[in-house]
């Protein structure tokens, strides 16, 4: 199966290595493209046998699956460039919330899926969600389901549900390194430990609380129960959180659908002008 990789930045590559590590794709039947072609280059170097080109459309042509890891505004440019090589037997992949499986149904003739990942995948491990567009069979599914499931726990997904799910999954590990990350300093600054200790110790209790909570058949709350001993210390800490966390979730909620919602209409907007003019100004790398 010929599997290519539009963008080879952050997560194109990631996604690269972690099914190459995993040993569901092999070098010799990936091709990558990327806009500049010495970061595709690094992979090949990397990765004997793997194809890169400079040439999206050469990348895609004949492809069984084609991963887009570009940003979202990227998208309406790429799209276009590939339109004329892409058929109907072929399964395009976007790997980005704001894009509509709409918006990309209705500009090429395959059949398109939204698959996001996340950074876990890295470590072989994380939800990826899956939104399958309207041409999709049982049988592509079942394929996207096993090939993700090299690398993550693929979940199935509403579209309507992206954002949220994938505030969670796939923009988490950033949120909650960026609390271990606080709480690391404010440790170190009002006890004397330590900042990387600090670090090694959270990192090592959130190991172990993920495995709780999947493996462990964990409940969040069972979890809490278990910690937190009648008349202990941790129940007191509890108590601060839930005085001090009332409004955050709410604030991020708000503010990444916000974000995601502007996205959305640039989106509309580069999309139609494509499709009117033909082409739209590219922003530079
Ligand atoms: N970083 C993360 O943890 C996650 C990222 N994503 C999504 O993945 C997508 C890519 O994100 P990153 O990899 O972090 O960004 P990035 O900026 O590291 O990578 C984007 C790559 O696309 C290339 N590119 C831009 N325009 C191109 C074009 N016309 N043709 C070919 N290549 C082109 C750029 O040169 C760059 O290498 C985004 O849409 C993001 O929403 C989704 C889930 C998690
Ligand atoms: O920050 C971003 O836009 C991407 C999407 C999910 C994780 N990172």
């Amino acid at each position: 199966m010929k599997v290519a990789f539009i963008g080879t930045g952050s997560m194109g590559s990631l996604l690269i290595e972690a099914f190459l590590r995993s040993g569901a794709l092999h070098p010799h039947f990936i091709c990558a493209s990327n806009r500049s072609l010495q970061k595709a280059e690094l992979l090949a170097k990397r990765h004997p046998g793997l194809r890169v080109t400079g040439s999206n459309a050469e990348a895609a042509n004949g492809s069984q699956i084609v991963f887009l890891c570009v940003k979202p505004l990227d998208y309406p440019a790429v799209i276009q460039e590939l339109a004329g090589v892409l058929d109907e037997r072929q399964i395009v992949v976007s790997i980005t919330s704001p894009v509509q499986i709409r918006m990309l149904e209705a500009r090429i003739p395959s059949k398109v899926a939204k698959i996001i990942p996340s950074i876990t995948h890295s470590a072989l491990s994380g939800a990826s969600l899956c939104i399958y567009g309207s041409r999709i069979q049982p049988e592509d599914r079942l394929l996207l389901e096993q090939l993700m499931s090299s690398i993550s726990v693929p979940v199935a997904i509403r579209e309507t549900e992206t954002r949220i799910a994938s505030d969670i999954a796939s923009c988490g590990p950033a949120f909650i390194a960026f609390i271990l990350q606080q709480w690391a300093e404010a440790a170190a600054r009002h006890t004397g430990i330590g900042r990387a200790e600090a670090i090694v110790l959270g990192a090592e209790m959130l190991h172990g609380t993920g495995k709780l909570l999947t493996e462990g058949g964990f409940s969040p709350e069972e979890l809490q129960r278990r910690v937190a001993v009648p008349g202990g210390v941790t129940a007191e800490g509890i108590a601060v959180l839930h005085s001090s966390l009332e409004h955050v979730f709410a604030g991020l909620i708000e503010t990444t659908h916000r974000k995601y919602d502007e996205d959305l209409s640039k989106l509309d907007d580069l999309f139609g002008r494509r499709l009117l003019n033909g082409t739209a100004d590219d922003e530079p790398d």
